[in-house]
């Protein structure tokens, strides 16, 4: 079993009621992807030593020559120089669905400490990637490396261990027929052996860390877009802390600011920063984000590094400072959302 979180599912659940755990338990009688690999079976040496070497301590990300810059020579296979900060690398990652290529040979890496954008037009295979990061999906061809360990399989990979990695989906994809106090305590109630009050108290903190106060009881269905994705970001981050050791994550966020006003897109904004820069306080330990958005304020507030996706390939990456001013054509075009270019629609 893989320590790999596996991301969240929606769209199955079996509809049931608010219960005790053991009922919990008794009506989840169908395999749920959700975590179910995050029993640490490694001790905390391996499970820390690929993610905690080396953190950037500028913030800024640099290539495989450690140089903080744009990089223009993107799309090309890189040798891994015994980079013990990366914990995520897609290397020639190819992606078809049917007849369709959608990744005609992705590289990237994700190191320690970063906070990624992943911009592009609608299409282009943002999600596609995300899915394929977290395990939900298989390359055709090409490589994912967890911590430096090709992964063989998806979620469940017995080989991948020490990196918890969690997808929040677009939709917020909570269970329409739980409760918030079950959907944010979903991991627990199914992984843990905590009692009900302690899940209780859990999700209560966690509520309170994304401004959520009082919403236990609500169904999905009473409560706004903006809250309903900070629910999700609540449970997205919340773990065992019964458990000596707690794994690092990387969280996946597929358009976490999508269909949001500005203000509500502000908090959610600052929200994927709080939790992941507040290190060793954090909720979680989130240790790298990936953000998949096409929103400008999300772009300028939420990331720093930025990987853009256009015809199957990352054709551009850099920090985010460097987007408005890229004279990259196609960046341009983005940036800007003119029609001339050579984007078409
Ligand atoms: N399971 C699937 N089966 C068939 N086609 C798929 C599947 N998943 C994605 N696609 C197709 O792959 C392409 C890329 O989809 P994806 O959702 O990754 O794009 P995206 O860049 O995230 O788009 P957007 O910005 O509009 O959300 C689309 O044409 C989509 O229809």
């Amino acid at each position: 079993m893989s320590n790999c979180a596996a991301p969240w599912a929606n769209s199955w659940i079996p509809p049931f009621a608010a219960g005790s755990k053991k009922n919990w338990r008794r009506r989840n009688k169908f395999a749920i992807a959700i975590g179910k690999g995050s029993t640490p079976s490694a001790g905390p040496d391996r499970r820390f030593a690929c993610a905690f070497a080396a953190a950037n301590p500028s913030g800024l990300s640099a290539d495989v020559d450690g140089n903080n810059s744009l990089t223009e020579n993107v799309g090309v296979p890189q040798e891994v120089k015994g980079d013990t900060d990366i914990l995520i690398e897609c290397r020639d990652v190819h992606k078809s669905f049917g007849e369709k290529q959608i990744l005609g040979g992705v590289n990237f890496k994700i190191r320690h400490g970063e906070a990624v954008g992943i911009i592009g037009p609608s299409g282009t295979g943002k999600s596609t990637v995300l899915k394929i990061m977290a395990g939900l999906l298989a390359p055709d061809k090409g490589e994912v490396y967890i911590c430096g360990k090709k992964r063989h399989g998806l979620v469940d990979d017995e080989e991948i261990s020490g990196l918890r990695i969690g997808l929040v989906f677009q939709s917020a994809a909570l269970f329409d027929s739980l409760t918030v106090r079950e959907n944010v305590g979903f991991l627990l109630y199914e992984n843990s052996s905590m009692t009900d009050d302690q899940i209780a108290e859990i999700v209560r903190e966690n509520l309170a860390a994304v401004g959520l106060k009082g919403v236990e009881d609500r169904l999905p269905s009473e409560l706004s877009g903006g809250m309903k994705k900070r629910v999700a970001l609540a449970r997205s981050i919340i773990f065992d802390n019964t458990k000596e050791a707690i794994e690092p994550e990387v969280l996946l966020y597929d358009e976490p600011t999508a269909g949001l006003d500005p203000i509500a897109s502000t908090v959610v904004e600052d929200l994927i920063r709080s939790v992941h820069f507040k290190g060793d306080d954090a909720p979680g330990k989130i240790t790298s984000y990936v953000v998949v958005t096409h929103q400008h304020s999300t772009i300028r507030r939420a990331v720093d590094r930025l990987l853009f996706l256009y015809e199957g390939k990352i054709v551009w990456e850099g920090m985010t400072h460097e987007f408005a001013t890229s004279t990259n054509p196609i960046v341009r075009q983005f940036a800007s959302g003119s029609l001339d270019g050579p984007i078409r629609y």
